[in-house]
């Protein structure tokens, strides 16, 4: 039998700050995700980040947190059930489907737990990062690793790399441009803000870059867009080192002095709202950019537990799961 781990970045157990002190002790800890070596990282984190960021961001999110809790972790419950769903309709029998977190809980430990506690053998691993980068999907790779280390009997897993241009995703992105579109009709510019990664890492061999701008050609061509009526940018930079670029701030901050008043933003690298989008985009991009002149700021959100975002996890299981006799 085959079941799926259902992988994402994690969030804080609480909107307080010793919560958030435990989650980006975590995150920011692993090589992947910061990679200075450990002599002068250490140090940094423990000494400053730590005793800083944890208050502040707390705030944060207290801003956007539901009554059900992380909006992060509220949607991928959504989307596990809603996958197992879709899943078990398209096999004819139960597929089991797990969360587990590259950071926090439930973590990549517990959610192969349950599956094997289910007698599952066969695992495919499904991070939900469209697009490919070390400090992302490598890491879930490293983290899966990690805890298979200690079982004697391994699991036969595959996992899903990218899906930065398959054609479910890329119509489900379309697809959620449209509906407000045809609502509402278009602004002057598509924005398509990326999460940023140091571009370092691209220098170094990390195609995360490249991949994000074939999904935005690719979206864009779906929506019989010209080429001055979209743009692709990078938020959420952290630390001091240059990061891709145009950033998402600076950029909504010039827009409307070049004359361009109305925008519609989205974030296809976020497969569910979560702090980046709720907050940093939704609430400080428009204070940006209406402060900077803007007239129009309108937030396209995240797949999140759309059906054609499910139907797509369904699709990548099912082709990752291929060769597989099932059953
Ligand atoms: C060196 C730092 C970071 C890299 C590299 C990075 C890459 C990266 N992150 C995501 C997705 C998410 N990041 C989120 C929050 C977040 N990211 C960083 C830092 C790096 N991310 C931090 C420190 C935080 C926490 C908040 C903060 O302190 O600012 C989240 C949201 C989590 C939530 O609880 O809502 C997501 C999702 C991707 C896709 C990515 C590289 C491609
Ligand atoms: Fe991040
Ligand atoms: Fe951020």
């Amino acid at each position: 039998m085959f079941g799926v781990l259902l992988v994402n970045l994690g969030t804080p157990d609480a909107p307080d700050a010793p919560s958030v002190r435990r989650f980006l002790k975590q995150f920011l800890s692993d090589p992947r995700v910061v990679d200075l070596s450990p002599w002068i990282w250490k140090p940094i984190l423990n000494g400053i980040i730590l005793n800083t960021r944890p208050a502040k961001v707390a705030k944060l999110y207290q801003s956007i947190w539901w009554d059900e809790g992380s909006p992060l972790m509220v949607i991928s419950q959504r989307q596990r059930e809603k996958l197992a769903i879709e899943l078990s309709s398209l096999y004819g029998h139960e597929v089991p489907v797990e969360l587990g977190m590259s950071y926090g809980s439930p973590s990549l430990s517990q959610g192969l737990e349950r599956l094997k506690a289910q007698g599952i053998d066969r695992v495919v691993v499904l991070p939900l990062y469209p697009q490919y980068s070390c400090s992302t999907v490598a890491s879930v790779f490293d983290g899966v690793a990690g805890v298979l280390k200690s079982w004697r009997r391994l699991p036969d897993w595959r996992m899903v790399r990218e899906y930065y241009r398959h054609p479910l995703y890329i119509r489900a992105l379309a697809d959620s441009v449209r509906r407000l579109w045809d609502a509402d009709g278009k602004a002057e510019l598509l924005l398509m803000s990326f999460h940023g990664v140091p571009l370092r890492y691209i220098t170094e061999g990390d195609p995360y870059q490249a991949q994000c701008q074939e999904t935005a050609r690719l979206v864009a061509k779906d929506l019989g867009l010209g080429n001055d009526e979209w743009q692709v940018c990078f938020q959420s930079r952290f630390g001091k080192e240059e990061w891709l670029t145009p950033y998402t701030d600076e950029l909504l901050e010039s827009l409307p002095g070049k004359g361009v008043k109305k925008v519609d933003i989205m974030c296809p690298a976020f497969s569910a709202d979560c702090l980046e989008t709720l907050e940093e985009i939704a609430e400080g991009g428009k204070e940006s950019f209406i402060h900077a002149g803007g007239e129009q700021y309108r937030v396209i959100p995240c797949l999140n537990d759309d059906d054609g975002h499910i139907r797509l996890l369904a699709e990548l299981v099912r082709e990752q799961s291929l060769g597989w006799q099932v059953g």
